[in-house]
């Protein structure tokens, strides 16, 4: 945690989801009270296909919504891709950029990801960046120099606490159920931190910077409660309420 950053546990559905699932959204958007509301915001990205009904079906609740990957244009001839505004549109605040599987999968660089979050503050969005090291990388003592290289080219300039959030997930720790130790994540957040304060000023102060990876309800507490670590980005544990309510729990008593 950091004092006077409001934590944030972000869930991340990916290509996981239909309609029938939209009763586990109830179910989470239920179980956030205000009093944990007040301690934690907490959001779901599920798939594109299912934003709106998402948007819709949360609306009075404070369970908070955003999409996995935008377009970096606003429309045209793009087939099959969507823009920041489309899911602004769809009443979304939140939009996961530059994550490890669509810089493997799609070929995504840096520059892609920065025109991307560019997008995303255009269309007023929270632009999510991912950034992280693989095992190889981790391996060979270079996750500061990946990570910060990902961080000075991912993030443009004049990002701030209300516009970007980073999450840092090591792609060696993404559905494996492996995790840094906490004294790890604890040097990494560290060192990020520096680096956005020394980028941004006061704002790299105060943007939340997150944790993904293998984050499950009985590691939750420990993680979370490491210094600069701000909240988590959860994949499969997010796809259950009653495991990620779990996980945003923690905070009831941090
Ligand atoms: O990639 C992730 C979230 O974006 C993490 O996934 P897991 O929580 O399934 O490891």
């Amino acid at each position: 945690m950091t004092p006077d950053i409001k934590p944030l546990v972000v869930g991340n559905w990916k290509m996981n989801g239909d309609r029938s699932m939209l009763d586990q959204l109830a179910l989470t958007a239920r179980g956030l009270d205000d009093d944990l509301s007040e301690r934690v915001d907490v959001a779901l990205c599920p798939p594109a296909t299912l934003t709106y009904v998402t948007t819709t079906l949360v609306e009075d609740t404070n369970l908070l919504v955003g999409a996995q990957n935008c377009h970096a244009q606003e429309k045209g001839a793009h087939t099959g891709d969507i823009s920041a505004e489309m899911i602004a549109d769809c009443e979304a605040e939140f939009c996961i950029v530059g994550h490890s599987e669509r810089r493997t999968e799609h070929g995504e660089s840096d520059a892609t990801i920065r025109a991307k979050v560019e997008a995303c503050w255009r269309a007023e969005l929270t632009a999510i960046v991912c950034i992280g090291e693989t095992e190889t990388q981790y391996d060979a003592g270079e996750a500061e120099a990946v990570l910060g290289r990902q961080l000075m080219e991912s993030v443009p300039d004049g990002a701030n606490e209300n516009t970007t959030v980073i999450a840092y997930e090591p792609v060696w720790a993404i559905g494996t159920g492996k995790t840094p130790s906490p004294d790890d994540v604890a040097n990494i957040h560290a060192f990020l931190r520096d680096r956005l304060v020394e980028r941004f000023g006061g704002p790299g102060e105060r943007m939340a910077i997150l944790y993904g990876g293998s984050v499950k309800p009985d590691n939750a507490a420990e993680l979370m409660s490491v210094v600069n670590v701000d909240g988590a980005l959860v994949g499969g544990a997010s796809l259950k309420a009653q495991d990620f309510l779990a996980i945003c729990e923690v905070y009831r008593s941090l």
